[in-house]
């Protein structure tokens, strides 16, 4: 089974404002929310390439009731943790540039992570585990490692997707894959990285720590993975972008679908670079058929 965790989920309030100008009143012309938070975007998309996945976390409110009774409404299993206060609502705003302004989370307790934990116990080998988004401010930011390392004993394969310190400390926890963006690589060590060429040592010497799968993410630039096999780099098919929000954890997504189908390395990347296009290019999230065809344009090449 799959089961993917937000600790910090969200209502994604979509605003299209014609000529957004900060310090007047503006008023938009389309609206939509939708339930959001990295790991749910990975069960969305999993379930839209076949796969049923179970999305666990925190919700709380009615926010929480509201991003429930979504993905159930899209047959998407859950398990939440209830927790007082409200989950947040992250308004993404549509003008002639995206801007974001992602809320904050309630305070969760030491009880409530105790039953996540309780949860990460029942996990077993052939299991796959994403941890995905940002830590809550009254979490410890070593939780994913904490988690990694539970689900690691239990033969699970675990991806995360984070930043920050909660990245770094995960890291010696040896997730099986972990997917930043290039910002967010360049963040781990300290540097900023412009380019693929820049991020080469940095992904060597995570292979060399221990990592299975390194996959960068470089928005309109595609990404590169690297394993013990070597480096590759993917060209990202052209297209009119609609929308970036979910791109990435389509990204992680679709690697984990060509893990779970034992693709080549080649051909994970390409589905996975894939299906984070084929979202960056529609209003809402990937379709399979989508993927499929704009995964022929893809263009891989061998780097290392
Ligand atoms: N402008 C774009 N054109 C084509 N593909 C894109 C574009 N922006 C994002 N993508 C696709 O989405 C993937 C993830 O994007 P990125 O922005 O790096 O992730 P994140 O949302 O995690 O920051 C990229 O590897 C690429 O496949
Ligand atoms: O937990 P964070 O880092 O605040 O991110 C949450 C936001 O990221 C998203 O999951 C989108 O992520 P990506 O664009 O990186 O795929 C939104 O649904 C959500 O609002």
């Amino acid at each position: 089974m799959i089961y993917t965790i937000t600790l910090n989920p969200a209502v994604d309030y979509f605003l299209e404002v014609d000529h957004f100008t900060a310090g007047a009143v503006n008023r938009s012309n389309a609206e939509r929310k939708v339930p959001g938070g990295k790991g749910i975007n990975v069960s969305r998309v999993l379930q839209r390439l076949g796969h049923k996945s179970e999305a666990l976390g925190f919700i709380g409110g009615f926010t929480g009731d509201f991003i429930a009774s979504s993905l159930e409404a899209e047959s998407i299993q859950t398990n939440f943790i209830k927790v007082h206060g409200d989950s947040r609502i992250n308004v993404k705003l549509y003008s002639e540039t995206e801007t974001e302004i992602n809320g904050s989370s309630p305070i969760i307790t030491k009880a409530h992570v105790t039953q996540l934990k309780g949860q990460i116990e029942r996990l077993s080998e052939g299991d796959v585990l994403v941890l995905a988004g940002s830590v809550p401010s009254s979490l410890d930011d070593d939780l994913y490692q904490v988690l990694i390392e539970a689900a690691r004993e239990r033969g699970v394969f675990v991806c995360l997707d984070t930043s920050g310190e909660p990245l770094r400390k995960a890291i010696e926890a040896k997730p099986s894959l972990i997917k930043p963006n290039h910002h967010e690589l360049g963040e781990l060590f300290g540097v900023q990285i412009k380019n693929i060429d820049e991020a080469l040592p940095y992904v060597s010497h995570l292979i060399e720590k221990g990592i299975e799968y390194v996959l960068i993410s470089f928005a309109g630039e595609g990404a590169l993975l690297g394993t013990k096999e070597g480096i590759y780099s993917a060209v990202p098919p052209k297209g009119k972008v609609q929308n970036s929000v979910g791109a990435g954890d389509s990204t992680v997504a679709g690697f984990i679908n060509s893990v779970l189908a034992d693709s080549t390395d080649v051909e994970k990347l390409a589905f996975a670079v894939a299906c984070g296009s084929a979202t960056a290019f529609s209003k809402s999230f990937c379709e399979l058929e989508d993927v499929k065809r704009l995964k022929e344009s893809i263009e891989i090449k061998h780097i290392k």
